[in-house]
């Protein structure tokens, strides 16, 4: 079900008209719908259904602290890859003890810092990476529970950008050597191995790879059970995709019953590491037409967001749907909707055929998850105002930059 209708020609997110929001607010703005955020975390909570384990909703998707703290009220556990994403968990309220950490690069004050913080566990990606963790779990008095995060080298079938779980990837260990890394993990002081975690990519639209994926897995701990260390979980990814377009991703509930299938007798907790498919059809980027510029050879029409604002289309040619706020009768053209940033590569879409004005607002679908947390000031462009509808309220959760932010921390010298 979709929290982003159409109702007499108009587009609503749940009770409230986006171009009331436009005109109120401004452009652009990203808005994202609260009912939209809480069925797509519920359809993963409930699909987990007793089975232990967690949904630890990945932070990078979308890391507002108050959608944060929607989810941390609905019990997700969360996925950070960085210090700065587990203080933002904090702020928000969530669980410490709900939170896995992942990433191929933490510090030595990140893995401090979580370990103080008493996080579920960390997903190492190196060898050197699991020495630096013994060692400060040492030098903290604390143990540090752990999961290797293993390449299974299968490929997602998904943009080679997004792909993870590739050998030619700098994510995770080679399974092939994962055996000796984890012979060496239980040995090594203050290191709890727990789990086995493996991302092989984002936007997944067909099962077989997942499943792939966890056929390798399921040997490696078979394997590791005969040498007499127990795994007693499963953190599962990549991530399911969503219908940006036409595509047809496997339902959560679906998805999760074949894995679950594939455990048999194993007594193995899940874990999960949802973003997109919670974030990303749960909100949209709302943007006005500045400038008509037809020429000989394409149909510009300058909108007021750009690549700064969502570089989804820029990075990954990723096509999201572009649709008036409010319909308008007459002739339609093709049109390319392109921003005022100084790059050719600044586009939100191409080739679209719309009815246009200048004025008229747009919504950019889909654009909940890496939108805003991708964004970025280049041109010196303010970050947009975040908005969460719940019913027919509207709620500023995060203002829109304006120039004091934007030079905040610049100094100029004396001499
Ligand atoms: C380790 C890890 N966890 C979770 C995610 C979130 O994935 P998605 O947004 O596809 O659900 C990613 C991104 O690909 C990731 O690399
Ligand atoms: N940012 C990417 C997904 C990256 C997933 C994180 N490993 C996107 O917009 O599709």
């Amino acid at each position: 079900m979709s929290f982003f209708t159409q109702r007499s020609g108009e587009l609503y997110v749940e009770d409230v008209r986006l171009s009331d929001i436009a005109a109120q607010y401004g452009t652009p703005a990203y808005v994202y719908s609260r009912a939209a955020f809480t069925q797509h975390y519920l359809a993963y909570a409930q699909a987990l259904g007793q089975h232990p384990g967690m949904i630890c909703y990945a932070v990078k998707a979308n890391s507002n602290i108050a959608l944060l703290n929607l989810l941390a009220r609905l019990g997700a556990g969360f996925d950070i890859v960085s210090g700065g994403e587990m203080e933002r968990v904090l702020t928000a309220g969530g669980d410490p003890k709900r939170i896995v950490f992942s990433g191929v690069g933490k510090t030595a004050a990140e893995m401090a810092k979580a370990l103080q913080m008493g996080i579920h566990c960390f997903n190492v990606e190196s060898e050197p990476e699991l020495e630096l963790l013994s060692q400060v779990a040492v030098e903290q008095g604390l143990t540090a529970r752990v999961s290797l995060r293993v390449n299974p080298d299968v490929d997602a079938k998904t943009h080679p950008y997004i792909s993870t779980g590739l050998k030619e990837n700098k994510f995770g260990i080679d399974i092939t050597r994962a055996p000796e890394v984890y012979r060496r993990a239980a040995e090594l002081p203050n290191i709890d191995v727990q789990g086995v975690d493996c991302h092989i990519g984002s936007q997944l639209t067909e099962l077989e790879p997942f499943l792939d994926a966890l056929d390798r897995l399921l040997v490696l701990v078979d394997g590791l059970a005969d040498e007499g260390i127990h795994i007693s979980h499963l953190d599962l990814g990549g991530g399911l995709g969503v219908t940006y377009r036409d595509e047809q991703p496997p339902a959560v509930a679906d998805y999760m019953d074949a894995i679950k299938q594939k455990l048999g007798e194993r007594k193995l907790a899940l874990m999960f590491e949802p973003g997109r498919s919670i974030a990303a059809n749960a909100g949209v980027l709302l943007t006005k037409v500045l400038y008509l510029k037809p020429t000989e050879e394409h149909n510009f029409a300058i909108i007021d967001a750009a690549m700064n604002d969502n570089i989804r289309p820029a990075l990954y040619q990723a096509w999201q749907d572009i649709r008036p706020l409010k319909e308008r009768r007459g002739a339609t053209k093709r049109w390319d909707l392109v921003g005022p940033v100084c790059e050719t590569g600044d586009f939100l879409g191409k080739d679209r055929e719309l009815a246009l004005e200048p004025g008229d607002h747009l919504a950019v679908m889909s654009a909940g998850a890496y939108g805003f947390t991708m964004a970025s000031n280049y041109n010196t462009r303010p970050r947009a105002c975040e908005l969460l509808v719940d019913g027919d309220q509207v709620y500023v959760i995060r203002e829109r930059e304006n120039f004091v932010d934007l030079i905040r921390g610049e100094h100029v010298i004396e001499h």
